[in-house]
């Protein structure tokens, strides 16, 4: 039951009710005060109470109101109005019981006395209302008095430290808390005579020492407004030292927004613009550098214009928790429907890195071929990225160690990597590298220096190998490594900003299937010119004997190359286990049951686990989801070959109905039908232009 019908039912069982609380305007103040005394005028009379309670009653009144008024802070005056409207209802209550309510003089008394009591009221309501919002300003101005005496104070202390510790003699400008209320910020000019914001920025560890800030704070300084003033970011609260999650918020992003990578000692995110960067990512084992990667990989699967290619030559497991919640069912989309992995392609072996890298060159290749028009039309030489032509992020973990290695066959790959670098910037192909500590050998490579300017070092507190100086060439020995000695927390630089504290956000399995499931209808396809370069090699990405390599690592697996250091892992296919119905199998059968049921595709046309395996199957084999599952147009098509019945249908009839939707040319639907007569899914009826495909479940044997 609601308050009001509450009080409503008290009101009718136990007539009027004295609440001292009860608020009043002052026009129902007075209303209700004259109509009251009205009531207990007449009643009075009628039952010849004798008029002595009616003053009693008043008084009482008057000295309620005061009490509750006083324990509400109300100002006098207000006190004062309430108690007097009680005591003037309550005289005339008691003459009017003596004289009889009903006469003219009686009723014409209460009337005004019913407007002076409304006109007392609404005054000292004002009065009341004036004074709360000068009480309120009152606090203000000295909330505002003590910020900027404390202000003045900060401006002060740091004029006289930097006089001490840089010599130079600045003027505070302005000096601004943040709001994450994690330090302060001071804008200062410096004074005449070529003193230069770097000269206090060099000093920036002295600065911090001499300001006994806590470990993991820093005093930095950066360029101001104009080349004569300086702002000092002053953190005093170490964020750093606590774990924060990845934020919840898994929003599409774009590559040209900027993919958020972590945050700094202010809290604030920091962004890694990819668009012509390459990125380079150095932490040694224990320093969160998989996490990071995991954090990596979550902002790009929430662009819409990024399609990530990942190579993974560790027992590490840098793609996998992005694949298999996607391929095992653990992940469904809010319809219930499969979802697509959170990444586009994941090389596990050497063979799968180098056809990945040599897709990506032929891809680079075939895009400035094919798109010259675009590039013509938008005048420009930087293919425009979209989500119609995504770019593609290859993220490489531990490429670093494969640039440096001294295996001729695994420099192949390391000379790959290069040339995707090299070429592939403007076509929209960037590399994310990472390393444990390769970095003197890498960053001696001109081309990784040129093109990966996004850098981080994830310190966790480890000196080995950690050459800052290096990593940041313009930081000038101002970055120590014990500034940050937690895990996921090091340096990150970037054109954009300086090299500086960061840390990168913690990511758990549990956050990285909530991001497959939000983002699987955001991912982009690969657009046709890409995808016909890719050819076969990118289209069969998923099949049984390329992801075989897999089932090392899913549960109940092996994992054979599994080392303690992570060290290079070039041969996770040799000497397989084909066994059969094992978890992998019923994890994959299960999947495919899923894409039959939300596809309406009919049984697979392979030979089925129960059958008997094919050679090289038993893997995760996603094109026996019919091909090209995560590629609508493809899936269209196959709708449409199934649609079509016994009778079949053409090429050209299937690019017609897909050409509005998807815009596939017929050639496109050319090879899909080739393919899929290859693989028994279809079946060719009839020579040249009377030629017809019909799904397999429709032929005479089914
Ligand atoms: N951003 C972070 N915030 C808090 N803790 C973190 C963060 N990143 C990593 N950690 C902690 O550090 C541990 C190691 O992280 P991670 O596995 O990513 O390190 P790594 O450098 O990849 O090590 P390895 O090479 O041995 O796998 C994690 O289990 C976690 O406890």
């Amino acid at each position: 039951m609601t308050n009001t019908a509450t009080a409503k039912k008290q009101q009718v069982s136990s007539g009027p009710v004295l609440d001292w609380n009860a608020g009043h305007g002052p026009v129902t103040g007075a209303l209700s005060a004259t109509t009251g005394a009205f009531a207990l005028a007449t009643t009075g009379a009628a039952t010849h109470m004798p008029p002595g309670w009616a003053l009693a009653v008043g008084t009482a009144g008057a000295l309620g109101h005061t009490i509750v008024g006083l324990r509400v802070r109300n100002a006098g005056r207000t006190l004062a109005t309430r108690a007097a409207s009680w005591l003037v209802g309550a005289g005339w209550t008691t003459w009017a019981m003596t004289t009889g309510p009903l006469t003219w003089a009686a009723l014409g008394s209460l009337a005004t006395l019913g407007v002076g009591i409304g006109a007392a009221a609404r005054s000292s309501a004002l009065f009341e209302e004036a004074r709360e919002e000068e009480a309120i300003a009152a606090e203000q101005r000295q909330i505002a008095r003590e910020l900027s005496a404390d202000r003045r104070a900060i401006a002060a202390e740091w004029v006289e430290r930097i006089q001490r510790v840089c010599s130079i003699t600045v003027r505070v400008v302005g000096v601004e808390q943040w709001e994450t209320m994690a330090g302060y910020s001071i804008d200062a000019e410096l004074p005449p005579g070529g003193a230069t914001w770097n000269k206090i920025a060099a000093e920036a560890p002295r600065l911090s020492a001499d300001a006994r800030l806590p470990h993991g704070c820093t005093a930095t300084a950066s360029p101001g407004i104009h080349q004569g003033r300086v702002i000092i970011d002053v953190t005093t609260v170490n964020v750093l030292e606590q774990e924060r999650t990845y934020p919840v918020d898994y929003g599409p992003l774009s590559v040209h927004t900027g993919i958020p990578w972590g945050y700094r000692t202010n809290a604030e995110q920091i962004l890694a613009y990819l668009r012509e960067q390459c990125a380079l990512i150095v932490g040694p084992t224990g320093s969160g550098k998989t996490n990071m990667v995991h954090s990596i990989l979550a902002g790009f699967a929430r662009a819409d214009d990024i399609l990530t290619w990942v190579i993974d030559l560790n027992a590490g497991s840098a793609g996998l928790p992005w694949v298999l919640p996607a391929l095992n069912g653990e992940v469904k989309s809010a319809d219930g429907k499969p979802v697509r992995p959170g990444i586009d392609w994941l090389a596990g072996t050497f063979d799968e890195a180098m056809t990945m890298l040599d897709t990506a060159v032929r891809v680079a290749k075939h895009r400035k071929m094919g798109y010259q028009d675009v590039l013509a039309r938008a005048n420009t030489d930087l293919l425009p990225i979209s989500a119609q032509i995504p770019q593609i992020m290859l993220v490489i973990d531990e490429g670093a160690e494969i640039l440096a290695s001294p295996d001729r066959q695994v420099r192949k790959l390391g000379e790959k990597i290069l040339e995707v670098i090299r070429i592939a910037r403007a076509m929209g192909i960037r590399t994310v590298l990472t390393a444990l500590g390769a970095t003197g050998s890498v960053l001696s490579n001109l081309m990784i220096r040129r093109e990966a300017k996004v850098r981080v070092a994830l310190t966790g507190g480890e000196n080995e190998g950690m050459d800052l100086s290096k990593m940041f060439p313009g930081s000038r020995g101002g970055l120590r490594v014990d500034q940050a000695p937690h895990k996921g927390a090091g340096f990150m630089g970037t054109p954009e900003s300086p090299a500086a504290l960061f840390k990168a956000w913690r990511i758990l399995p549990n956050q990285i299937r909530e991001i497959i499931a939000a983002t699987s209808d955001r991912h982009p396809t690969l657009d046709a010119v890409s995808a016909k370069a890719a050819g076969p090699a990118y289209a069969r990405r998923w099949d049984a004997e390329r992801t075989a390599w897999i089932r090392d690592h899913t549960p109940g697996g092996t994992d054979a190359g599994g080392s303690a250091g992570g060290g290079l892992r070039l041969s996770a296919l040799n000497g397989q286990d084909e066994t059969q119905d094992s978890p992998e199998d019923a994890m994959l059968r299960r999947f495919r049951e899923q894409i039959d049921a939300t596809f309406g595709t009919a049984p697979d046309p392979r030979p089925t686990e129960a059958d008997g395996p094919p050679a090289g199957s038993g893997g995760l084999n996603l094109s026996a989801l019919r091909g090209e599952q995560d590629n609508p147009a493809q899936r269209a098509a196959l709708a449409a070959l199934l649609a079509a019945g016994p009778d079949g249908t053409g090429a050209s009839a299937i690019a017609r109905a897909l050409a509005e939707q998807h815009g596939t040319s017929r050639q496109t639907v050319v090879g899909w039908l080739r393919d899929w007569v290859k693989d028994g899914t279809a079946v060719r009826v009839g020579e040249g232009t009377k030629a017809r495909y019909v799904h397999h479940s429709h032929t005479p044997n089914n």
